[in-house]
């Protein structure tokens, strides 16, 4: 029931309330007149009693109901206080956003008025711009119209053109319909030639193909014969120069040179002045790499299949360990010519594979030691080659595949470390050993089958001073009988090599027999002869050149034939030479000489 409804209804039971009250009144007050009339007073009271209690009942139900409604209206109240709350307060927030749209009311109309203003002007600056626009339009178009006048009369004279172009045009727009045909034909025909020139080229190919084939061939062999001319032995001497501490003290130097011949080399000998041809002689300034470069063709030959041999010979601290094995800093002819092989091979033809391998071997007092082998103090032995081949092997000596410069360090520390660790004092012990540092280039063509194999022998010999004549005992008289022995043995090999004699004397020692399949055939020999400039080594450096000299002169082939003679004190004074033929491949040539002597003069 809604609040007003309930209003009403309480108000209605109210009246009603008052009405019964009124007529019940009204009832007793008859009662009290009508007392005197007994029946109908009787009956009138009677009915008054019946309405009196009905309205009494009445008048508690209406009580009831209006004490109901009362609590009702009650709670009625009270919701209606609390929505007379809500409202105060709605009109509270209303009276807040009220103010709040008033505010922004505000704000609005500033706004609107600089909008406004902004809009007055932007209008007048528009206006101005069009202006100027207008204004500028205007010239402009006043300069069109007079370019248009311009462009007019170019029209008129164009039209001529216009028509040619036209019709070039058309004549092009046919052409370009045409063109997929065209093309499509032109293509065709490249194709047809394209085919052709690659049978062509493929054709040329295989003929450079064969002729690069031959060149390499031919290359191989103007090397060699390169290397022929210059004379399968050379010789070259090398003199060292004089350390600080030798300047210092009472040293003299007793070597000169000439400076139109870098063959010839001067040494001054209690007054006389002794010149020596070799070669070249590379004086002490030389460089490391000036000596390789001496020495470079004849490295590389052994990658076409040749043996060859480099020795340093010399006395004690000539310089022959400087020049084969060098310094750390600057290395000598052992790396350097490993390091060319490396790169020699890497470039090398596409079919050729190579394979290279060191091993290192030191001959003392006639033994062999395996320098790269667990046990270097074990004596190793030569001997035939089972197989029947007639060559000769080592038994048991190590053989390292070397592929980069690092394995060649690696392997040179191993040397040095296994041959300073069997003597007492290197310094000494290497003067009077020979030690060989040995190469195989092993190349295999994959196309071919072909197979080369070259080895490179670098040899540092022992000391070649004449220690037995100088009254040695005991180990170092054996020691300078072993040297001597193998030095002589050496001369003796490479004059009968060169005599052609039937018999060649390489069993006569441990260096020549190792080194026989090396020294003997068409193989390359090189002696790098080394030399003290020192007044105090003046006689041991005579020794060293006229033993140069005499190799040399024993294998001067044709190239060199027309080199000078050699015109100097000592071929005025060498003694009695034997006849010995020297034969280099298709020429001929008969000079006089003893190698032999000079070894064994020394021995
Ligand atoms: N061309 C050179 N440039 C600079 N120093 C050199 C040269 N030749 C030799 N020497 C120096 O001279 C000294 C002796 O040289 P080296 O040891 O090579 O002589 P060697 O003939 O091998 O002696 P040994 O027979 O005792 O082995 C070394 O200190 C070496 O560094």
């Amino acid at each position: 029931m809604g609040y007003e409804q309930m209003e009403k209804a309480s108000r209605r039971s109210a009246e009603n309330q008052e009405q019964l009250a009124a007529r019940l009144q009204d009832a007793e007050e008859a009662l009290s007149h009508q007392a005197a009339a007994p029946l109908q007073v009787k009956y009138v009271t009677r009915t008054v009693e019946i309405e009196s209690v009905q309205c009494k009942q009445a008048l508690v139900e209406a009580q009831a109901r209006n004490q109901a409604l009362q609590e009702q209206l009650g709670v009625q109240r009270q919701l209606l206080r609390e929505l007379e709350e809500q409202l105060h307060e709605s009109q509270r927030t209303r009276c807040v956003r009220l103010c709040q749209i008033l505010v922004y009311e505000g704000e609005m109309e500033r706004a609107q008025g600089q909008l406004e203003a902004e809009l007055q002007s932007l209008e007048e600056e528009k206006n101005r711009v069009i202006e100027e626009a207008f204004i500028r339009a205007e010239s402009e178009m006043k300069a069109v119209h007079e370019n248009l006048a311009g462009v007019r009369m170019n029209l008129l004279t164009l039209q001529p053109a216009l028509r040619t172009l036209t019709c070039d045009y058309n004549c092009l727009k046919r052409q370009v319909q045409d063109f997929p045909y065209m093309l499509e034909k032109a293509i065709a025909e490249a194709k047809q030639e394209i085919c052709q020139v690659i049978g062509e080229v493929s054709s040329a190919n295989q003929e450079l193909l064969r002729k690069y084939k031959r060149e390499m061939n031919l290359r191989k062999k103007c090397h060699n014969e390169l290397v022929r001319l210059k004379g399968n032995i050379r010789v070259l001497c090398r003199v060292r120069p004089i350390c600080q501490e030798e300047a210092e003290g009472d040293c003299k130097n007793m070597v000169t040179f000439d400076p139109d011949d870098d063959a010839v080399l001067c040494l001054s000998n209690k007054g006389k002045l002794m010149t020596f041809e070799l070669d070249k002689v590379f004086p002490p300034q030389a460089t490391q790499e000036e000596v390789f470069q001496e020495v470079q063709s004849l490295v590389t030959s052994c990658i076409d299949g040749y043996n060859v041999c480099i020795f340093a010979y010399g006395q004690t601290g000539s310089g022959k360990t400087y020049t084969m094995e060098g310094v750390a800093e600057d290395p000598g002819i052992n790396q350097r010519a490993l390091r060319l092989l490396f790169s020699e091979v890497s470039e090398k033809k596409p079919d050729w594979d190579y394979n290279i391998t060191v091993s290192m071997v030191e001959i003392y007092n006639e033994m062999l030691r395996n320098l790269l082998g667990d046990t270097p103090s074990e004596k190793l032995d030569i001997k035939m080659c089972p197989d029947g081949s007639g060559q000769l092997y080592v038994p048991g000596l190590t053989e390292f595949s070397v592929e980069c410069v690092e394995d060649i360090n690696k392997v040179f520390e191993l040397g040095h470390m296994n041959r300073a660790t069997a003597c007492t004092n290197l310094n000494e012990h290497s003067s009077r050993s020979h030690a060989l540092l040995i190469i195989t280039v092993a190349g295999f063509n994959s196309s071919t089958g072909h197979r080369t194999s070259g080895k490179l022998n670098l040899v540092d010999l022992a000391g070649s001073e004449r220690i037995a004549k100088s009254g040695a005992e005991g180990s170092r008289l054996r020691e300078a009988q072993c040297i001597n022995k193998s030095l002589s043995a050496l001369g003796d090999v490479i004059n009968a090599l060169r005599s052609r004699h039937s018999h060649v004397p390489f069993r006569n020692s441990r260096l020549t027999y190792l080194l026989q399949d090396s020294l003997s055939g068409d193989n390359k020999t090189l002696m790098v002869v080394q030399v003290s400039p020192l007044d105090s080594n003046v006689s041991e450096s005579v020794c060293s050149l006229k033993f140069a000299q005499r190799v040399r002169t024993v294998e001067l082939g044709p190239a060199s034939s027309s080199r000078r003679c050699a015109e100097n004190s000592s071929t005025s004074s060498s003694p009695t030479h034997d006849s010995v033929e020297v034969f280099t491949h298709n020429y001929t040539q008969s000079i006089t000489t003893s190698l032999g002597w000079a070894f064994k003069k020394y021995g």
